[in-house]
């Protein structure tokens, strides 16, 4: 089911065209990723899809409606890229106060506030007051915000920036569980973060939307990519060739390579290559099922 729907969408700044013509649909499911360098225009239409900003031409629907509109309350929200909390109230009466905002009344609001503070591992800082958390605490408070009401669709600009592997790790727990009822879409510089998450990545570059691809895709051919510890790479090229059912091998770097096969054969190509390594008596590193996000945007 379609939950976002762009058509044509752009917007200029002045004489800076910051989004150009992007048409997009996005489905309800696995988490998506929005992905492009500094300035490719992610902000500007995450703040688009939230009625924070008006497109200069074309449209956005979601879930059938306008961004911004009363239809949509408690069922998009956002966390912005420099979310902020208020240093003078504790956490849990600003939660309690956003969810009055939404509707609720004091007593719904403040086990609403209390709900989501469990939902990021907070449930213990719940009346702390926002100096006292460390970066990653306050970002999950962000997070839980964004989480009332159980929203169907939840943007995520930069949620793991400036995080450390702990916290970041424990904020892709969140969005996994939570994914079978919410849709997030996620953006961010962490390519190897979204490939544990997303299925679908959308790519921006100058405005412009250069790819939208699944990256578990069910298409006909599959990838694996291999790295090696001690092997003659150019004579292992030559063999890799050599195998059943192999279309493609790329060379990457010094001790890479991505091979694409029928996806049919998968384990037949898999003991072809354990056969290689003994009859060569080479050594590999890892061995991973697929390729990376930044080989399937970038190659
Ligand atoms: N309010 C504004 N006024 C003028 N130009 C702006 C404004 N907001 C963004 N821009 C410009 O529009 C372009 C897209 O900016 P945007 O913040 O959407 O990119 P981004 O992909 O989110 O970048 P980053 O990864 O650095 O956060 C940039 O060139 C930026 O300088």
């Amino acid at each position: 089911m379609s939950i976002i729907q762009c058509d044509n969408l752009s917007k200029q700044y002045g004489n800076k065209l910051a989004l150009d013509t992007v048409s997009l649909t996005l489905t309800q499911g696995a988490p998506i990723a929005l992905v492009g360098p500094n300035g490719a225009g992610k902000t500007t239409l995450f703040s688009l899809l939230c009625g924070y900003i008006q497109p200069t031409s074309g449209s956005v629907s979601i879930l059938g409606h306008k961004p911004g509109s009363k239809a949509l309350q408690g069922l998009l929200s956002a966390l912005p890229q420099d979310a902020a909390l208020d240093p003078n109230f504790s956490i849990v009466s600003q939660l309690q106060f956003f969810a009055q905002l939404q509707g609720m009344t004091a007593a719904a609001a403040k086990q609403e506030a209390l709900r989501v503070l469990t939902l990021v591992d907070l449930s213990d800082s719940a009346e702390a007051k926002p100096k006292s958390l460390s970066h990653g605490m306050s970002k999950r408070v962000s997070i839980a915000q964004a989480l009332m009401g159980s929203p169907k669709i939840v943007l995520l600009d930069e949620p793991t920036a400036g995080l450390d592997p702990a916290n970041a790790k424990k904020i892709r727990q969140i969005v996994k569980e939570l994914s079978d009822h919410t849709t997030f879409v996620i953006s961010s510089h962490n390519l190897d973060e979204l490939e544990k998450l997303c299925d679908q990545v959308v790519y921006l570059e100058h405005g412009k939307l250069q790819q939208s691809v699944s990256i578990k895709a069910n298409q006909a051919t599959d990838f694996i990519t291999l790295t090696m510890k001690q092997c003659d790479m150019d004579s292992l090229h030559q063999q890799l060739l050599g195998l059943n059912d192999i279309i493609e091998v790329r060379r990457i770097g010094d001790e890479q390579y991505v091979i694409e096969y029928q996806k049919q054969s998968s384990f037949a190509i898999e003991i072809q290559l354990f056969e290689l390594f003994t009859a060569n008596q080479w050594q590999y590193k890892a061995i991973l099922k697929g390729r990376t996000l930044e080989e399937t945007l970038f190659s």
